[in-house]
């Protein structure tokens, strides 16, 4: 089993009297920034002049200066941008400040696994990858309790940087989890995948797969949204609490019957392509074409949204939504 680190096998004293730049106020930049204070650690923001993120940054008491200010007045430089923006703000805003004694850090390993980012041989670089998103990150430090992270280490030019990486994870609540030691590989390899396969693209196709099956077989829209999105949170929630076994305990043996029997169908049709589209993500194909996606000016991912954001599933659950205002609990801001 991996070693996971917790609370008692970190100190904040690598951070102390160090200034932490975090380079972008989004889902990430935003937790990490208050989590990382409220820890005790000085920290200042990293935002061009015209980003919409300033006016957050700067309502939650943080000193905001553009990327390359942050850089030059900061020892430790996290990169919560989003990966696509990441080598152009360290060419142009980061690099020209680098010596031995600043350290590079990211919550994501893409851009230094597929080499897109190449640092100074003397410059320590590590990750600490929280695995789950920014707002819960936050949320769950204001709670008392942390979402689990693994940390990895690049490059160790000073002998410590393990230690600067624990105590960042301890500093924004990861350690109250678990944190455990990976590689940029590993971690890049892996979210990809959990991200396209399983989390959001994997869930997500489900999702529409059954609500467009159930409505197009002349089932009403507002009981296909019950039965493929809204049921799967109190699902999950169970498998998530007590695992599958203990999830199959709490539903009915009917369920259970068609669970083993039907997920078998979907667990054989959906492997394989699960093993191609790891592949793909190994021999840095996804990489490319989300790269180029970007030099083209993201066509594909707009459209694919936009259509999405359109679909039934999206109307019919905004509207229910609003039935049960328990359930959103917290503004996404
Ligand atoms: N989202 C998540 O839960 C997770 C994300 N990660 C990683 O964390 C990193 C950040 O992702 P995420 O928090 O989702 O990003 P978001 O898209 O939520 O936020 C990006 C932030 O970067 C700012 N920004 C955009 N361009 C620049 C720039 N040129 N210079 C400085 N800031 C800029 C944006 O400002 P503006 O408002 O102006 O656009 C925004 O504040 C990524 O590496 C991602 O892979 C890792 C684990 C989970
Ligand atoms: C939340 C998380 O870790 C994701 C889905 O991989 C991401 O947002 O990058």
């Amino acid at each position: 089993m991996a070693k996971v680190y917790y609370d008692q096998d970190a100190t904040l004293e690598p951070l102390i009297g160090k200034t932490v730049a975090i380079l972008g106020y989004g889902s990430q930049g935003h937790a990490h920034a208050l989590n990382l204070r409220d820890s005790g650690i000085k920290v200042i923001v990293g935002l061009p002049e015209n980003s919409k993120s300033r006016k957050k940054a700067t309502e939650d008491g943080f000193e905001v200066y553009i990327p390359s200010e942050a850089a030059k007045r900061a020892d430790i430089i996290m990169f919560l941008t989003p990966d696509t923006v990441q080598p152009a703000i360290y060419k142009e805003c980061v690099e020209p400040h680098l010596d031995s004694s600043k350290t590079l850090a990211f919550a994501h390993g893409f851009n230094i696994h597929f080499k897109q980012i190449v640092p100074p041989k003397d410059v320590d670089v590590f990750m600490v990858a929280p695995k789950g998103p920014g707002h819960l990150v936050r949320w769950m430090y204001e709670e008392g309790k942390g979402v689990p992270a693994l940390v990895a280490i690049y490059q160790d030019a000073s002998g410590t940087c393990k230690d600067k990486a624990l105590a960042y994870a301890k500093a924004i609540g990861a350690t109250r989890a678990g944190v455990i030691e990976t590689t940029f590989k590993e971690e890049t390899e892996t979210d990809l995948f959990g991200e396209q396969w399983v989390l959001c693209g994997g869930v997500t196709a489900l999702i529409k797969a059954g609500f467009e099956t159930l409505v197009e077989a002349g089932y009403q829209p507002e009981v296909a949204y019950f039965e493929c999105l809204h049921e799967l949170k109190l699902i999950v929630d169970l498998i998530y609490q007590y695992g599958i076994a203990g999830m199959r305990y709490s539903i009915s043996d009917t369920a259970k019957y068609g669970d083993v029997t039907r997920g078998e169908r979907i667990y054989k049709m959906v492997k394989p392509l699960m093993k191609e589209g790891l592949e793909e993500i190994q021999k840095g194909e996804f990489a490319r074409e989300w790269v180029l996606e970007n030099q083209a000016g993201r066509p594909v991912f707009n459209a694919l949204l936009e259509r999405d954001r359109e679909h039934l599933i999206e109307k019919v659950g905004q509207e229910l939504r609003r039935m049960m205002p328990w359930i959103t609990q917290k503004e996404l801001k």
